[in-house]
């Protein structure tokens, strides 16, 4: 497969609502889309999830717009693709970290690879599913009536479990609340980081609550104290931001740091490496689902193909698109039936790029050829 052009568009899309989590609130979504051509005129599309501001993980758009211009995009230019697992297992091996810069074009790749093949994404990734079980995550909200009034609202369309963000403060109450009017509902917290060892109190009490999952509670980089506060809980922990790499799975699952693991496709590196961590933690019985990070009906695609697979066992964050945009930019949308997706089986990712859309909230572009200087770069 020979890609001969590269566009990066960078987009905002306004949220409906607020999303606050116990790093910051974001108010819209600025991101970089990646479309690469092949010579014969076919489009992979992906996103990169990176946000504005280095406060999820390291990266930002402008680090994944440097490191896509400057060292991944002529690597792709230059070199015949044959199949996209070569990309995270060769050509981007010697560039460190960057994983949502890598993601963003590996996942344009898979995309164009599939339709070359005239398969879905989720075939091509050995998906099994033909539809897919999903929930939907709450932000902090102004108070705890809000809340209810959210889940109330997502109970009526069918959400399958109902993830609300904690922090210190704004937790043990919530939770307890929420539980004497749902006692039943399939519940988890996302902590996002905000506590550490010495809040084990306030995290024991969350314990008591048959949750489904505390998720992330501790350092974004850490995988030894969540080993030890696993052991003093039975409530599962389930870990995002640690877990960048299949090796960062292996020794999460070796040490006992986690139960569950949300895998975030930017986050780990792509889809490649994404099928990997799958295939490890089916072999050791750690249950996945596929996390959110405010995507597009684009990134929404690449996270319903990859949750397709059949070890995806838990809802994941991937809800409709109108629960975050009053308009997307893929046709059809992203949309849901009673909790349920239905596996696009169009080749590629299944949702259509809306031009007209994508050049409405285009703020800046640019194109990317195989030239002299870019080849030297490569
Ligand atoms: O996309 C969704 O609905 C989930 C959003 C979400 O929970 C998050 C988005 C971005 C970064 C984090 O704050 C948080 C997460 O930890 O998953
Ligand atoms: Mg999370």
């Amino acid at each position: 497969m020979k890609i001969k052009q590269v566009i990066l568009r960078h987009l905002k899309l306004d949220l409906l609502e607020p999303f606050t989590t116990s790093f910051g609130t974001e108010y819209d979504r600025d991101f970089i889309l990646v479309e690469a051509i092949s010579d014969d005129g076919i489009s992979g599309w992906a996103e990169s999830v990176a946000m504005l501001d280095p406060l999820y993980n390291e990266e930002t758009l402008k680090t994944n717009w440097h490191i896509l211009e400057d060292y991944l995009i002529p690597i792709i230019l230059k070199n015949e693709i044959k199949h996209p697992d070569e990309i995270s297992e060769k050509y981007f091996t010697h560039i460190r970290g960057n994983y949502m810069a890598k993601a963003a074009l590996e996942g344009a790749v898979w995309d164009l690879y599939a339709k070359k093949q005239g398969a879905s994404l989720s075939n091509v990734l050995g998906g099994t599913k033909k539809k897919i079980e999903v929930g939907v995550s709450i932000g902090i909200k102004d108070s705890i009536d809000s809340t209810l009034d959210i889940i109330e609202a997502r109970l009526g369309e069918g959400y399958k479990r109902f993830k609300l963000k904690i922090k210190p403060g704004w937790d043990v109450e919530l939770i307890d609340k929420v539980r004497k009017v749902y006692p039943e509902i399939p519940l988890m917290a996302d902590a996002n980081s905000a506590y550490t060892l010495k809040d084990i109190d306030r995290l024991s009490a969350l314990d008591d609550f048959n949750l489904m999952m505390i998720e992330q509670p501790l350092a974004y980089n850490d995988i030894i104290d969540h080993a030890d506060l696993q052991s003093r809980l039975k409530t599962p922990i389930c870990l995002d931001e640690s877990i960048h790499s299949l090796e960062d799975a292996r020794k999460a699952i070796k040490l006992g740091s986690c139960k569950i693991i949300n895998i975030k496709i930017g986050r780990v590196g792509g889809l490649t490496e994404s099928k990997k961590i799958h295939d490890l933690c089916l072999e050791h019985g750690i249950p996945l689902w596929c996390g959110g990070m405010l995507e597009s009906g684009i990134g929404r695609a690449h996270n319903i193909a990859i949750t397709s697979l059949p070890n995806f066992t838990l809802p994941g964050d991937t809800a409709a698109s109108s629960l975050y945009w009053a308009e997307d930019i893929t046709d059809p949308e992203v949309t849901v039936e009673n909790g349920m997706i239905s596996v696009p089986e169009l080749p590629g990712i299944g949702y259509e790029p809306s031009m007209e859309k994508i050049k409405k909230y285009t703020i800046h572009s640019q194109t990317y050829h195989l030239s002299e200087n870019v080849a030297r770069n490569a």
